[in-house]
């Protein structure tokens, strides 16, 4: 018998709108966007550039203000939370992947993975075990000590997808997260990505420009004109 608890939605998305003024123009970006992300399920999400992929993804990540309507994070309404509170279901509940690696440039591959566990409690010896496997299963087993800057593109974007893994997150935003890699390092780095969140059983919601990639993933909800189709 399935869990019926087990099958609420990660991600829920009611009504979501946000717009934007600059120089006395106003544009509504998202319209009322509906969205729900069962656990474990991998979502693409396509949109022209311009269309609002990344202000969704920033409302998903509570990164950013100015929304109005639900963002329901793992059954908890964030739009009712405090800054802190905001932080801390971020930190329990989500991991993100940028086109650009964000990697802190003085640390190690293995160090980076490490760090956001340590902030999240984790030990230090517990948070090595957890980056070495995760970048072992992404090929890196012999770039644990390289830093970003010692790493070419791809390798850069497995560490950060390795980051992005390291607490166990039950949803992974990523936004373009192949973006800047020539076509066969972007497939390859995607495959990797995606076997490594379906073995994790996380949900992954992944903005991106290519339909053949997109066709990958479970299902494909596209931005068109503030809503979702
Ligand atoms: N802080 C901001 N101030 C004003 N306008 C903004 C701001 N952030 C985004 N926009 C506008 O909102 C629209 C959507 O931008 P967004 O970056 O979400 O699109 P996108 O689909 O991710 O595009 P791309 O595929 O090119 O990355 C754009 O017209 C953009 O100029």
């Amino acid at each position: 018998m399935s869990d019926p608890v087990a099958k609420n939605p990660v991600v829920r998305l009611r009504d979501l709108r946000r717009s934007f003024s600059q120089g006395g123009v106003t544009i509504d970006v998202l319209r009322g966007v509906n969205l729900e992300i069962r656990p474990g399920e991998i979502v693409a999400l396509l949109g022209p550039s311009g269309s609002g992929k990344s202000t969704m993804l920033q409302a998903i990540g509570l990164l950013e203000g100015g929304f109005s309507g639900l963002i329901e994070i793992a059954g908890t309404n964030a739009s009712q939370l405090s800054g802190d509170d905001r932080t801390a279901l971020r930190r329990d509940h989500l991991g993100f992947v940028y086109q650009f690696h964000h990697l802190l440039p003085d640390f190690n591959a293995i160090e980076n993975v490490v760090l956001p566990q340590m902030v999240a409690g984790k030990t230090r010896g517990e948070a090595e075990t957890r980056a070495a496997e995760l970048l072992t299963a992404l090929g890196l087993a012999k770039r644990l000590d390289h830093r970003p800057s010692q790493l070419s593109g791809g390798e850069q974007q497995r560490v950060a997808v390795a980051r992005a893994l390291a607490n166990r997150p039950e949803m992974v935003l990523a936004d373009e997260p192949t973006g800047n890699l020539d076509e066969a390092t972007a497939d390859r780095v995607l495959e990797e990505f995606l076997k490594l969140v379906r073995g994790e059983g996380s949900a992954a919601l992944i903005a991106t420009h290519n339909e053949r990639l997109a066709l990958r993933m479970d299902r494909v909800v596209r931005l068109h004109e503030g809503v979702l189709e």
